[in-house]
């Protein structure tokens, strides 16, 4: 879906300077040339990779061709592999800077390269565990939803960053009934699907196996899924370990799971370099690749830029939809 020459560009966040996610904005910019955006960050950061830079002083004269970067105050070279304390206020700021544009309408919406949590919990006390909850909060609190989508699967975690001891106790009726209806809007708006079908994973082995490996599943989890299949059209519990091949994925849009790695296990197995971050819930657009800071490549020029690119596209996908709705 191409955007049309009057949208804004997309506003990237620079993420972690130590890790690879200078290295694949600059291979992405190559690699479409047909969607413009900007890139908020040290432009020292980006020498080295090939690639035309060009700094630019406002939003508006984004490029579709070269690597445009608005400075943003990330002090200090970038060493990869190798965080920097004093580049942490910077790589958070820089977030919520893109927040402000999408918000005011100078960027369409954000892409953010990946940030490293430990890295800006130990330089900045960084008070969240990813940007997803991040966002949240500058959006005022938003009932957000993430979700992992490539081609062959959408994921949702209803539980994000949190400690598997602590799953249970959060997963409440409440959060599970936001994060459903959160997905069916968010499926309906960003990815034309008109009658979503959703599936829910159980917590448990088996689904619980009828309360015999837990009880969350008839105690509420089944109820609650009845109750809202008629408008949400969702079904479940399944069995988390039999709902990911390819014959069980036909049947559904996107699969709601009970913590993280239950979700996104499946899908980076899947399709690790083409998956994308989305935010679903913010009142702007955001989407991220779906890989972390890889600190274990950073400056040996390997690394794929393919889930950014993918992340970029789907941004611009979202953008040019919305505008039309
Ligand atoms: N949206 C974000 O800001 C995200 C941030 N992270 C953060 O990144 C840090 C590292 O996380 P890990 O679990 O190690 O995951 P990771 O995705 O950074 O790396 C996992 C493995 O995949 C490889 N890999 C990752 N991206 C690649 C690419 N584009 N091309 C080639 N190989 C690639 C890495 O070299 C590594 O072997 C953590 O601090 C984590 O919290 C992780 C995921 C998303
Ligand atoms: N594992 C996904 C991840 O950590 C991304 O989190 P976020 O920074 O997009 O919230």
């Amino acid at each position: 879906m191409p955007s049309s020459p009057a949208s804004p560009p997309l506003v990237v966040t620079c993420g972690e300077p130590a890790g690879i996610g200078p290295e694949v904005i600059a291979k992405a910019r190559a690699l479409i040339p047909d969607v413009p955006f900007f890139v908020l960050g040290n432009p020292d950061h980006f020498d080295g990779f090939g690639v035309e830079t060009h700094v630019i002083d406002d939003p508006a004269q984004a490029s579709s061709t070269v690597l445009s970067i608005l400075p943003h105050d990330i002090p200090g070279p970038r060493t990869p592999g190798v965080p920097d304390e004093r580049q942490a206020a910077g790589v958070i700021s820089a977030i919520a800077r893109a927040v402000d544009m999408a918000s005011t309408g100078a960027a369409s919406g954000i892409v953010t390269a990946p940030i490293h949590k430990k890295a800006l919990k130990d330089g900045a006390d960084f008070p969240h565990p990813g940007h997803t909850e991040y966002l949240a909060a500058l959006a005022g609190g938003a009932k957000v939803v993430m979700m992992l989508a490539c081609p062959e699967l959408r994921v949702v975690p209803a539980t994000i960053h949190i400690a598997l001891d602590r799953v249970a106790a959060e997963l409440t009726p409440d959060l599970l009934e936001t994060v459903l209806r959160v997905t069916h809007a968010g499926l309906r708006r960003d990815f034309a699907v008109a009658a979503p079908r959703i599936a829910v994973a159980g917590l448990n082995p088996h689904a619980g196996e009828g309360g015999t490996m837990g009880r969350q599943e008839v105690e509420w989890i089944a109820a609650l899924v009845a109750r809202l299949a008629p408008d949400l059209g969702c079904f479940g519990p399944l069995p988390a370990d039999t709902m990911f091949h390819a014959a069980a994925r036909a049947t559904y849009d996107a699969a709601v799971c009970m913590y993280h790695d239950q979700a996104l296990i499946p899908i980076k197995t899947i399709d690790f370099a083409g998956g994308v971050n989305v935010t679903l819930g913010l009142p702007f657009i955001r989407t991220s690749p779906d890989h972390g800071t890889a600190f274990d490549i950073a400056g040996r020029g390997v690394a794929d830029p393919t889930s950014m690119v993918a992340a970029i596209r789907m941004a611009r996908d979202m953008a040019a939809r919305r505008a039309l709705a």
